[in-house]
């Protein structure tokens, strides 16, 4: 049985109406909004590692009191289930008020070791946010969302995680080329759990209306719940801190969606945790061939906005939407310029580690750049995959380097071809630098494994384990649930969960492009 101790719900301003119309919610962060029941729930997958951290049992979870709760059927003790309230910038524009259209939250769970965790229910029905929505979720995007917050915690990136994915038994209209054909598609819904689910978005519809009191309020109420590092810092400075220390999260957890090739392919202000979490795995992609011009997202595919190589800096755009709205609680300048170039330092910081690391360089060293530079170019040219390239250059002699051992990274033989006389002539340059750095070449490897994985949630994989589960057949789901718990380890006999997207992926939706429509 878990303990709640629902803070947000008890020290934040709520909406008075109770009932579940849709409509602008004022001075409020949160409105009263019910789960709508679904006719035949049916747990699909739960993960193991958020059980043992809410200290429940398989028994538990599996038991008709919790799979009831998980659909929004019923709520165990202790539940009292709200949506929030939050506006944001889609795209570059802002929006107006937001707020969770489809996402419930149950409650705060407070395990015995004090660790607090917010659960909520994604796809769990209409709720004063739902606009024009249906505030439901399609099986599709709902495995996706499980599985790929589960992978990025193993990962060892900062994510919201996932509990468990229940089908709903309901169907759900989606329109997911948005060209006129709706299909019914099977309804899901995950119960994705998190310490804050906090959005940049949450700060900004305050100072959008012009209401410092309640931003006021949420500000001081999410340093202290969820900022403890916060508590003994001298009162006046504790906002400037604050403020930099989202930066710096922010800022790392980019580098690392960049280290390992996750595009979140929606990144307005809406979907940036306020703890740097990743948030919302909407139309996400894992880079297969280096493109730092790639976006998973169809509805982004003509402005780019939100490509693979543009994280960094729209996630310090994301910083500024935030800034400006804090602006009119404290309005001094330095607070939000150091906490910006501290983005840009921590960013730069970060990166550059990572780079050493993925390369297996001991320490970065400037030098290190036109050889870094050279040879992103060419994976990009070359149609080189990203995932297997440094994989394989784990295992590159430094003394004797052969470049056939990358060859399994390409997808073109022609292009391999073409471009064999540059990669000869850029192996041979970081071989030397590589002996150069004089690291024992077994600790080379062994630390190059640890930072590039060598099993992702390819796109293809993901779509092969939907289209699976559409017909009832939730294998793939755990066997990739499976595999990705520990992603930088060879597993004998799960190799074609490592392989290069197949030719027929190439262009089929959900797997190089995905669609909004969730
Ligand atoms: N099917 C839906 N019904 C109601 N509201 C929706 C639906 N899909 C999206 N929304 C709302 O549209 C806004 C932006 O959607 P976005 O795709 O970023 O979020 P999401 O995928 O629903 O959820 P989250 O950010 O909570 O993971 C949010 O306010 C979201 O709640
Ligand atoms: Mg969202």
């Amino acid at each position: 049985m878990l303990t709640f101790d629902n803070r947000f719900l008890r020290e934040l301003p709520g909406d008075p109406d109770t009932t579940n119309q849709l409509r602008q919610v004022f001075h409020a962060c949160w409105s009263h909004a019910m789960p709508t029941s679904v006719s035949a729930p049916r747990m699909l997958a739960y993960s193991r590692e958020m059980l043992e951290a809410l200290e429940l049992s398989v028994e538990d979870i599996t038991s008709p009191d919790w799979v009831n709760a998980l659909a929004g059927n019923s709520l165990l003790p202790g539940m009292q289930p709200y949506a929030m309230c939050y506006g944001g910038h889609q795209f570059g524009n802002w929006a107006g008020q937001l707020g969770d259209g489809r996402a419930i939250s149950l409650g705060e769970a407070v395990n015995s070791k004090g660790q607090r965790w917010e659960l909520q229910l994604k796809g769990a029905g209409v709720t004063p946010y739902s606009r024009m929505a249906d505030g439901r979720a399609v099986l599709r995007s709902s495995v996706r969302e499980f599985l790929c917050s589960e992978a990025m915690y193993h990962l060892g990136i900062p994510t919201t995680r996932a509990l468990s994915l229940v089908q709903t038994g309901d169907v759900v209209i989606r329109d997911m080329f948005y060209n006129g054909n709706p299909q019914m598609e099977k309804g899901a819904i995950v119960c994705r759990v998190a310490p804050s689910f906090i959005r940049f978005g949450n700060f900004e519809i305050f100072a959008m209306r012009d209401d410092k009191q309640t931003l006021q309020t949420l500000v001081d109420f999410t340093i202290d719940r969820d900022f403890p590092e916060l508590k003994d810092y001298p009162e006046e400075e504790r906002f400037a801190e604050w403020f930099a220390i989202i930066c710096v999260r922010t800022a790392r957890l980019i580098a690392q969606w960049m280290r390992v090739g996750f595009v979140h392919g929606v990144m307005n202000t809406d979907n940036m945790s306020i703890l740097g979490l990743t948030i919302d795995y909407g139309p996400y992609g894992w880079v297969d061939n280096f493109d730092p011009g790639w976006t998973p997202n169809t509805t982004d595919a003509a402005g780019r906005r939100y490509c693979f190589g543009r994280q960094p800096d729209i996630a310090r755009w994301n910083l500024e939407r935030l800034a400006q709205a804090l602006h009119c609680l404290k309005p001094e300048r330095e607070i939000y310029d150091e906490g910006l170039m501290l983005y840009d330092q921590t960013y730069n910081r970060e990166w550059a580690a990572v780079l050493a690391a993925k390369f297996g360089f001991s320490a970065w060293r400037d030098e290190y750049e036109p050889l870094i530079n050279e040879v992103f170019d060419l994976m990009y040219h070359a149609d080189i995959d990203m995932t297997e390239f440094f994989r394989k250059l784990a295992t590159i002699e430094a003394s004797q380097p052969d470049l056939a051992h990358l060859q399994s990274a390409s997808y073109s033989p022609a292009l391999w071809e073409t471009f064999k006389p540059r990669f000869e002539q850029w192996l041979s340059q970081y071989a030397t630098a590589t002996v150069a750095d004089a690291r024992d070449p077994a600790t080379r490897t062994s630390s190059m494994n640890k930072v590039n994985p060598r099993y992702v949630l390819r796109n293809y994989l993901a779509q092969q384990a939907i289209d699976l589960a559409d017909q009832g057949d939730t294998s793939m789901i755990e066997e990739l649930l499976e595999v990705l718990r520990r992603p930088y380890d060879e597993q004998p006999g799960k190799e074609r969960f490592a392989e290069l997207r197949p030719e027929w992926a190439k262009h089929k939706a959900g797997c190089s492009m995905l669609s909004c429509s969730s």
